[in-house]
């Protein structure tokens, strides 16, 4: 078995970076006077800079590995003010010498000021097409981009992929509560999981993380009638009223949590009382998932216990490139269920004629 101690160093400090960088946008943009309703540039300028630094430094400590990445810079190329915000944020970032206290390395690239061209650059590292073969990093900088900008949920998400497979995945939840017992305590969590290693929680803040242990995660074994459905906050992301006919059949009492980004799979995999179901079944047909959307979240799960596959139980493809393999809907529970919750899916897609 692989380790991956280095890779999982490194995306740690990543995507913890690029938290830091998310959450000033929203505190300095999204929450201040100045933005018009409907206006969505704080979150374009959010995911793109938080793609450059993710992408900056996977480029400095592993220069061959390709990154498919959910963003790319041509709308930058373009406008020149934006190009100018997305350079200042990255660098503000970047720019911050290695901490020792995260366990930081200068060669990731740290402590340095990037010109415009090589920003520009590294967002576009995130051009991979995918694929069956070799090493590859997949990033959403902001998974969620509806949650962030209502203060809600939203994540930022990396992982490893070899040979189609996820190995490694680094999720960092800026507005989680850290302990799910105290949905008001101190919010801020850092998901890790590696293939066969297990899923852990951190505390996103290195200064509250060097004092903290990782958390072990483990899903609970609960019953339907004591668990509730983690479904998209976006109607049009899932078929909500499918989701609450499974629900009834299967004697689910709770009612269904609704939150944005792979938040969800971590309050699925950290057992939280909320929880229990992750079901994300089309809402419209022509959509196609996209490998970023569900690669370290589906690690997570399953390396807490769980399992993950589409509608008909077939495991997520993740080396058919930039969209996920052929597949119909995501379904994620504990091992004790998640063959019951998938007769309960396959019935109520044929009652509603969605099965050929
Ligand atoms: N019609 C659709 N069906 C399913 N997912 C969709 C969709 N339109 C957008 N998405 C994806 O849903 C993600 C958010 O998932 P969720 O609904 O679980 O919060 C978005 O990620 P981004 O916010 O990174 O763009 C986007 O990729
Ligand atoms: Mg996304
Ligand atoms: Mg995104
Ligand atoms: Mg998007």
């Amino acid at each position: 078995m692989v380790v991956y101690a280095a890779e999982q160093a490194v995306a740690i400090a990543a995507v913890r970076r690029a938290c830091t960088l998310t959450t000033a946008v929203f505190n300095n943009l999204v929450k201040g006077e100045t933005l018009v309703k409907g206006d969505k540039s704080p979150v374009t300028v959010a995911d793109l800079s938080a793609q450059a630094v993710v992408n900056t430094i996977l480029l400095h400590a592993f220069p061959s590995d390709p990154i498919v990445g959910e963003e790319d810079a041509a709308d930058l190329r373009e406008n020149k003010v934006l190009c100018a915000r997305v350079i200042e944020l990255a660098n503000e970032v970047l720019s911050v010498p290695p901490s020792e206290l995260a366990e930081e390395k200068a060669s990731w690239g740290l402590g340095e000021h990037r010109s415009e061209g090589e920003v520009l650059q590294a967002i576009d590292r995130g051009n991979y097409e995918g694929g069956r073969a070799g090493r590859m990093w997949t990033l959403d900088p902001i998974d969620g981009t509806k949650g962030f900008l209502r203060g809600g949920q939203y994540a930022v998400c990396l992982a490893l992929i070899n040979d189609g497979r996820v190995e490694l995945g680094v999720i960092g939840c800026p507005n989680l509560p850290l302990d799910p017992a105290i949905p008001d305590g101190p919010a801020g969590a850092l998901f890790v999981a590696t293939r066969g290693r297990g899923a852990f929680q951190y505390p996103l803040s290195t200064v509250v993380g060097s004092k903290i242990p990782p958390v072990s995660l483990r899903m609970p074994s609960l019953p339907f009638e004591n668990l509730s459905f983690l479904e998209s906050v976006e109607k049009a992301h899932a078929a909500l009223d499918t989701n609450a006919k499974i629900a009834q059949l299967l004697g689910v009492k709770c009612e269904p949590v609704r939150m944005d980004s792979q938040a969800k799979y971590a309050a699925l995999a950290r057992g939280d009382s909320s929880g229990g179901v992750y079901l994300r079944l089309p809402a419209n047909t022509e959509y196609r998932e996209k490998i970023w959307d569900h690669a370290p979240g589906s690690l997570l799960v399953e390396e807490a216990g769980g399992i993950i596959s589409d509608a008909f139980g077939k495991p997520l493809d993740f080396g058919a490139g930039r969209f996920l393999g052929k597949h119909y809907g995501v379904v994620g529970a504990g091992k004790e269920i998640h063959q019951k919750l998938l007769e309960g899916v396959q019935q109520i897609l044929k009652e509603e004629g969605k099965l050929a």
